[in-house]
């Protein structure tokens, strides 16, 4: 019986997910509640055909160097700044990510953070939760988000989404992007370059990816530009922030708050300063949870790495160029299929 592909999962992932991998593959999984060690990593890779690569772990050249059988390396997530692409590339190793299934779930993340933020929900609700309804200050009455602007800065397929939510709310959506999109009249988007979207926008939310450019692009001269009334919103990576430079602004007054799903560095630990921050409004990098979403996003990467380990084209592929491609069908072959399927040939006379 032809032995089955072996395929190395660094950590934990759902376990239906798994269950489904297992009927087409071989699993050898780790376990432990800990961080797989690389270099025990490694050595697992020598035998393996496909990674399962669960954060945190560093996908680069280094890591593949000794794993001759590698065809396919996939992770349940959108983002892969984690992962040396052109290195996976020069090795011949497909790498796939899980766009598109969790679009929604984001967006509706990132809007229910802007909402919560604009009208002080967490606070008001504390006061109720303490007894001091009666004693509400004055200054956590918040702002209405309807006739204010949003900017996006990222406006790709989640800005996109959250964009249709600012709209409904009556809100005016401007956006920066590496380059203007060609689809803002369908969207009802205005494009700006960021020191205009900063110095126009009541909200600021960053949904760009964690990319050698966008690194610390949120800095201290960036909160300046902010108008000090402002809300900042940062769904996309933590390190994307100069969190310092955001402790600094919130307690200085430059900005007027800041709600974020992604921090540097994540895990925050319990005695980190931006914890210290009042008008700082913090969830755990929850953009995709939901369990519905989760399975999307896991199911689409066993997926691709099933694909992967039998050379055939992975659905989500980021270096598409070593992506397998599908077999080129000749002509004959075609028409056995069509008769296969009982298609009558002199239909087609
Ligand atoms: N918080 C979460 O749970 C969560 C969930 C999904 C995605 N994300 C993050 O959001 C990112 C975007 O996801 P997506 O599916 O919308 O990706 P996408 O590729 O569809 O969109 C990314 C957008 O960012 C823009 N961009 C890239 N570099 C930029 C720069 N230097 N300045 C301005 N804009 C820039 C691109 O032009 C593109 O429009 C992911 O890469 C990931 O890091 C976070
Ligand atoms: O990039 C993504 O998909 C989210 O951040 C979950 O990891």
């Amino acid at each position: 019986m032809e032995k089955k592909p072996l395929v190395v999962v660094n950590g934990l992932v759902r376990k239906d997910a798994i269950a489904y991998l297992k009927e087409h593959v071989d699993v050898r999984q780790w376990t432990e509640k800990t961080v797989m060690p690389r270099e025990t990593l490694k050595e697992w890779l020598v035998d393996a055909d496909g990674l399962w690569c669960v954060r945190p772990l560093d996908v680069d050249g280094d890591l593949v160097k000794n794993a001759p059988n590698l065809k396919v390396i996939a992770q349940a997530a959108v983002g892969y700044d984690n992962v040396k692409i052109d290195e996976l590339t020069a090795a011949g190793i497909p790498y796939g990510n899980t766009p598109g299934v969790l679009n929604e779930t984001v967006a509706e993340l990132a809007f229910t953070l802007i909402a919560t933020a604009s009208r002080r929900i967490l606070e008001n609700a504390n006061f109720v939760k303490e007894g001091r309804w009666a004693q509400r200050p004055s200054n956590i009455k918040g702002f209405d988000l309807s006739r204010r602007t949003l900017g996006i800065i990222g406006m790709g397929a989640i800005g996109v989404s959250i964009s249709r939510r600012a709209r409904a709310f009556g809100m005016t959506v401007v956006y920066h992007n590496r380059n203007q999109r060609i689809d803002d009249k369908i969207h009802k988007t205005t494009y700006m370059e960021l020191d205009d979207l900063l110095a126009t926008s009541d909200v600021v939310c960053v949904m760009a990816p964690l990319t050698d450019e966008t690194y610390h692009m949120c800095d201290e001269a960036f909160f300046k530009k902010m108008k000090n009334t402002a809300l900042f919103v940062n769904v996309g990576r933590g390190p994307i922030v100069d969190t310092d430079a955001l402790i600094s602004a919130l307690k200085t007054g430059e900005i007027d708050y800041a709600a974020l799903d992604v921090t540097d560095p994540e895990p925050l630990p319990a005695d980190h300063p931006l914890l210290d921050v009042e008008n700082c409004l913090i969830v755990p990098h929850i953009g995709s949870y939901t369990d519905r979403t989760r399975y999307d996003m896991s199911i689409l990467t066993a997926d691709n790495i099933i694909a992967g380990v039998h050379k055939k084209p992975l659905k989500t592929c980021v270096n598409e160029e070593v992506n397998y491609k599908k077999p080129e069908m000749d002509v004959e072959s075609a028409l056995e299929e069509l008769k296969k399927a009982g298609v009558d040939l002199a239909d087609f006379d």
